[in-house]
C-alpha cells in the first residue's frame, strides 16, 4: 500500500454532439456522443490506510456519504479486490455543479477508481476499472479511460478521437435537471439517424468541428421545460454557436483564443454562473497519476 497523499483533478466533460438512437429493452438509451474532456474539475485528495473504513469529506454535495458516487466507487473497488481491510480518507474540493450535464459526479467516481487502484495496489487494468465504472453510471467509463472520445452504446463503447484546441465558456443557469426524468419523458425524440466515425474523422479539425454534426437531442425538450436554459443559450449565442451539454442544465460555446472566452465570461449576467476551461484530449487525472507513479 502507498500511504503518500495523492491529489487528482476530476475533470468535467462536454457533449459536443449527442444523438439518441433508440431505447433498449432494459430502459437505457442507445446514444452517439462526443465527449470533450476539460482541463477543469473537482480536486480529490486520497490517503490510503488499513482501517477498513472509507471516510469522505465532500462539502457541497448534499447527500448521505453512502450515496455519494465517490464512496460507492471506493466500496466497489475494495469489494472487487476482495480485501475488506483496505481503507482511505478522501477529501474533495467541489467546483463542478451537480445536475449540470458536465459529469461531475461521474468524474469523481472514475477518479476514485483510478486513485485508489493505484494507492491500494489493486493493479486492475483500465478495462476492469471501466467496467466497474459502468456499474456506477453511463458517464463514468470515459473518465476512467481518460481520453476525449466518440461514444456509442449507452456511452461505454469509446473510441478516442482528437478534438481541436479550443477554449470553452460553460454557463450554468439556476436550475437542476434530473437525467433520469429527462430520459423517461415521453416527449423525448429517440429516433435520430446514426452517424459514422469515419464521417466525423473526414471533417477537418477546424474551430467549428464537429460542424454540422453538432447538436443535442435533449435541447428542445430541456428548453421547453426550463426557459432559463433557453435564455442562457440565447445569451451565449451572441459569441457563436451555443448548445446544451448532456441533459443540461449547462450550455457552452467554443472560443479561440482564451482571451475571447475570458472576455465573454466577464460579461456574464448576474443570474448566471460560469467558468472558462480548455478542451483537452487527455484527462488531467491521468497525467497527474502518471507523474505521481513516477516520483513516489
Ligand atoms: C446524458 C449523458 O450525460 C450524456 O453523456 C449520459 O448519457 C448520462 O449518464 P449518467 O448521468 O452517468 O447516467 P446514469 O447515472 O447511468 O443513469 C441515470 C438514468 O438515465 C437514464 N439513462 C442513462 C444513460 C443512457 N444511455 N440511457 C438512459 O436511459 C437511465 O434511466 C438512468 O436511470
Ligand atoms: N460526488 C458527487 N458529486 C456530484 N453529484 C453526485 C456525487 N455523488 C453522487 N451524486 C449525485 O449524482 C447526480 C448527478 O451528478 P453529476 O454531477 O454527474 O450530474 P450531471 O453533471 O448532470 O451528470 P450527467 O452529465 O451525467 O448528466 C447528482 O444530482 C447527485 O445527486
Amino acid at each position: 500500500m502507498n500511504t503518500q497523499p495523492l491529489i487528482l483533478t476530476a475533470p468535467a466533460k462536454l457533449n459536443l454532439m449527442l444523438r439518441i438512437l433508440g431505447r433498449r429493452a432494459d430502459g437505457y438509451h442507445e446514444l452517439q456522443t462526443i465527449f470533450q474532456l476539460l482541463d477543469y474539475g473537482d480536486t480529490l485528495t486520497f490517503r490510503a490506510n488499513t482501517s477498513g473504513e472509507i471516510q469522505l469529506d465532500c462539502p457541497g454535495v448534499d447527500l448521505p456519504a453512502q450515496d455519494n458516487l465517490i464512496f460507492r466507487a471506493a466500496c466497489l473497488l475494495r469489494q472487487q479486490a476482495g480485501k475488506p481491510a483496505l481503507g482511505a480518507t478522501i477529501s474533495v474540493s467541489k467546483v463542478l455543479p451537480a445536475g449540470g450535464g458536465i459529469g461531475g459526479g461521474s468524474s469523481d467516481a472514475a477518479t476514485t477508481l483510478l486513485g485508489l487502484n493505484h494507492l491500494w495496489q489493486c493493479d486492475f487494468d483500465l478495462d476492469t476499472l471501466a467496467e466497474l465504472g459502468r456499474q456506477l453510471g453511463a458517464d463514468v467509463p470515459v473518465f476512467v479511460r481518460g481520453h476525449s472520445a466518440f461514444a456509442e452504446g449507452v456511452g461505454e463503447k469509446l473510441t478516442p478521437i482528437p478534438t481541436p484546441p479550443r477554449w470553452y465558456l460553460v454557463v450554468k443557469p439556476d436550475c437542476h435537471i434530473s437525467t433520469a426524468a429527462l430520459f423517461s419523458d415521453s416527449r423525448l425524440t429517440r429516433d435520430s439517424a446514426a452517424i459514422t466515425l469515419a464521417a466525423l474523422r473526414d471533417r477537418r479539425l477546424d474551430t467549428h468541428w464537429p460542424g454540422e454534426y453538432a447538436g443535442n437531442d435533449f435541447q428542445p425538450l430541456v428548453e421547453n421545460l426550463y426557459p432559463e436554459v433557453r435564455k442562457a443559450r440565447e445569451w451565449l449565442s451572441q459569441f457563436g454557436t451555443a448548445q446544451l451539454t448532456g441533459t443540461g442544465a449547462c450550455v457552452f460555446a467554443g472560443f479561440e483564443p482564451e482571451a475571447s472566452a475570458r472576455n465573454a465570461l466577464e460579461q456574464l449576467p448576474e443570474n448566471l454562473a460560469g467558468f472558462v476551461a480548455k478542451g483537452v484530449n487527455e484527462s488531467p487525472a491521468h497525467k497527474q497519476l502518471a507523474k505521481f507513479a513516477a516520483t513516489v
